[in-house]
């Protein structure tokens, strides 16, 4: 049995894992949890392994749901609770939601409406009373069907229904009944099949007779019957008291005599059930924040997937900048898992492509991120239009992650969204994975003259196009200039010093990566030249999505040495055994930072990860809503509070905010990037796994042999009291 079995996940998947390679990790605790159905907010360093411990339990439940569908087998709630007057999880529309005890059902389809018709019904004679409660916001119609009705209750002759808006309806006839009702009124349903008459009441009063039942209605079974539009009602057979008595010789339904009750057939032997599967009703859905991140997800699920067949799950990836024709047909083909980037989710379900009915995974991962950038109304949106309780009777399973998840917003939202989460946190905050070295170099061009006589330097951002910048004068412009020449000599003194041949460059904006690519390539000998020390490409979000993928994949195949990129790719990306990272500037958003060095020292591997901080103030771009052009060709100089498109950039600050932030000094180190190894013993590679790892493990049991030892020896001798007090005592 592999760990990940042990762990309660299917052999098949252990298998898939297996054969990955991989080990047990810390984070696979949350996997017990998910798979139990709770709701989980997961925060772990980066590089630990979240995407797993999601990913795995969702791909199994999915499987095992899929599998039951195919054996004509609902939730396996059902067998134990049929023999009570229930709600049907079978009698059905595809929509509509009913709890474990099959007395709340709920809809959150907001166009069309969906019903449901109760587990038995009554026929002969008799006088029937249940009650119905409205638990949530919404529009809602109960009363009485025979099986031949439809869901819809009171659109043909079969069924008689009371809705919300004070109307009674049968054979699509709507008239004045009653009053309205809503939220928290409890509607009192009666049926005299004596008399053949249906009237109900009002939280406790009368309304009077609505309906008289038509004769050759009268002799088929008569079912208590609801139907919803985004609405919720709990229901009452008799089994508790009754809110309001009902009036005399009427009986609870669940008191009826045996003789006069009906099963109803759909869901049972012989019958058909409404609740087929709708195919473009996904049972998972996972949002990232970013295409590649959505990929990277997608891949894995294939990879975890591969031994799971009959029914085969089946996953799609619903990114923008792809051809959404495409999307739109396979979601018609059926789908199971959908990973997607936001926009284009919403997209694909505002324009109905997309169904929410069958969903039980609502995943967020980088959820603070997603937060971040500013997508909490439409994460609530679509949270509002899943059904809190699944099809099959399951409550709807939030699942939330992220290496920086102790974010104000996250818990707010978490505090609004997720049922009683577990939060599955090793460390209590933000933290950075001990396999990351992470080291800042102060760039102080008041002290390092170098860029006064540099033949040849980075092609700046062109803020000071227009100052007075030269050597000598020494205003906050000319430094600023100064410290945009350094950081470029300063990237490349970082290269060599460690011989880098494998890194990602982080830069503030999209100028800035072009930019240091361009400058790269030129101190390399040229994009095209095959010794080209320095070959990069970049990643942006001014690159189209095509060139993006292939330049991630360039890199990936370490066809390019350098992947300079801005803040899209900080978060998620996985890159096996990176060993060096650059921050050319520190992102102003502090949990960036964790993110950004994350993306080495993955998976148990080291890594190094140099940030280049300015001493001195530096004028760097900001081009907000304001600008009309959000960037391009803005020449637009002046502050943003003079209704420019600049800020003066203060890195020390941001510096000072990270570590207060992590709670730790970052080790600086001189202007020869040259990062003492005592600490590691001398002993680290980069991109590789610790070597004295093992050796410490090794150590840590002969330490711990002389003590286990004893333990087992006091172990023993109190086994050996217990036994002779027991046995002395009972001879006696
Ligand atoms: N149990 C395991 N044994 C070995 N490797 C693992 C294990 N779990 C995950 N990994 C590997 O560790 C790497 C990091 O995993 P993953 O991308 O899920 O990290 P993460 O925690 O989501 O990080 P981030 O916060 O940066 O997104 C991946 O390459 C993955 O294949």
């Amino acid at each position: 049995m592999t760990a990940f079995e042990e762990m309660g996940v299917l052999p098949e998947i252990g298998k898939a894992v297996e054969e990955m390679d991989w080990i047990q990790h810390t984070h696979v605790h949350s996997i017990p949890l998910i798979l139990g159905g709770g709701d989980v907010l997961m925060a772990a360093e980066t590089g630990s392994g979240k995407t797993g411990a999601f990913c795995l339990p969702i791909i199994q439940i999915v499987w095992e749901t899929l599998k039951d569908l195919e054996a004509g087998k609902g939730s396996k709630i059902i067998a134990q609770i049929s023999p009570h007057w229930t709600l049907s999880f079978f009698d059905r529309g595809s929509a509509l939601a009913v709890t474990p005890d099959g007395l709340r059902c709920q809809s959150r389809e907001q166009k069309e409406w969906h019903g449901c018709r109760c587990t038995k019904g009554v026929q002969g004679k008799g006088k029937y009373y249940f009650e119905a409660t409205v638990t949530d916001e919404g529009v809602c119609r109960v009363g009485w069907s025979t099986q031949q009705a439809s869901l819809d209750l009171g659109t043909d002759r079969f069924g008689f229904g009371f809705g919300g808006t004070g109307k009674k309806s049968n054979n699509k006839q709507f008239d004045n009944y009653g009053e309205a009702f809503g939220m928290h009124d409890v509607i009192g349903c009666y049926l005299d099949l004596d008399i053949g008459e249906i009237k109900f009441s009002k939280n406790g009063v009368d309304l009077g007779k609505a309906f008289s039942i038509p004769q050759q209605v009268k002799s088929a079974a008569l079912y208590p019957a609801v139907v919803l539009k985004n609405a919720e009602m709990s229901f009452n057979f008799g089994a508790q008291p009754f809110k309001h008595q009902p009036e005399s010789g009427y009986i609870a339904l669940c008191e009826a005599a045996k003789d006069n009750v009906k099963q109803n057939e759909i869901g049972t032997a012989g019958g058909s059930s409404q609740s087929k599967p709708v195919k473009n009703a996904p049972q998972a859905i996972i949002i990232e924040p970013s295409r590649e991140l959505a990929e990277q997800t997608y891949n894995q699920i294939v990879k975890f997937k591969k031994h799971l067949e009959n029914p085969q799950v089946r996953e799609l990836l619903v990114i923008g900048g792809v051809n959404v024709k495409e999307q739109i047909g396979a979601l018609n083909a059926g789908v199971d898992i959908i990973v997607g980037t936001p926009g284009r989710m919403e997209d694909l379900i505002s324009t109905g492509h997309l169904s929410l009915t069958q969903c039980r995974f609502f995943v967020l991962d980088e959820a603070d991120g997603l937060l971040k950038q500013g997508y909490t109304e439409l994460i609530d949106r679509l949270h509002r239009q899943i059904p809190k309780i699944t099809s099959d009777g399951h409550r709807l399973q939030m699942i939330v992650c992220s290496a920086t998840l102790h974010a104000f917003e996250v818990k707010k939202m978490a505090e609004r969204l997720m049922h009683f989460p577990t939060w599955v946190d090793l460390k209590g905050e933000d933290a950075v994975p001990e396999t990351v070295h992470h080291v800042v170099v102060m760039v102080d061009p008041q002290k390092d003259n170098n860029w006064q006589n540099l033949r040849r330097h980075i092609q700046t951002d062109g803020v000071h196009a227009k100052d007075n910048v030269r050597p000598g004068n020494n205003t906050a412009e000319t430094l600023s200039e100064a410290v945009k020449m350094l950081k470029g000599e300063y990237c490349v003194r970082a290269i060599n010093e460690h011989k880098m041949d494998r890194a990602i460059i982080f830069c503030r904006t999209k100028l800035d990566c072009d930019n240091l690519e361009k400058y790269l390539n030129q101190v390399g000998g040229g994009s095209h030249s095959r010794n080209n020390q320095y070959s990069c490409v970049c990643l942006h979000g001014d690159r189209k999505p095509a060139e993006r993928k292939a330049n991630l994949e360039r890199f990936k195949k370490q066809e390019a040495k350098f992947l300079i990129c801005t803040d899209v790719a900080a978060r998620g990306l996985d890159i096996t055994g990176l060993p060096f990272m650059v921050n050319i500037t520190l992102p102003d958003e502090k949990s960036n930072y964790v993110h950004r060095i994350g993306r080495v020292g993955r998976a148990e591997r080291m890594g190094l990860a140099i940030s280049l901080v300015s001493s001195v103030p530096e004028k760097v771009w900001y081009h907000g809503e304001w600008c009309s052009s959000r960037g391009r060709n803005c020449w637009n100089t002046r502050l943003t509070d003079e209704g420019g498109c600049c800020i003066w950039y203060n890195e020390p600050r941001y510096l000072a905010e990270i570590e207060d932030h992590l709670n730790v000094t970052i080790q600086q180190v001189e202007p020869d990037l040259k990062v003492p190894m005592d600490e590691f013993d001398g002993k680290v590679t980069y991109g590789q796994k610790r070597q004295q790892m093992g050796t410490n493990y090794e150590n840590h049991v002969a330490q711990m042999a002389p003590a286990v030892q004893e333990l087992s020896q006091l172990e023993s001798k109190t086994q050996l009291f217990y036994l002779k007090r027991h046995f002395g005592k009972m001879r006696n």
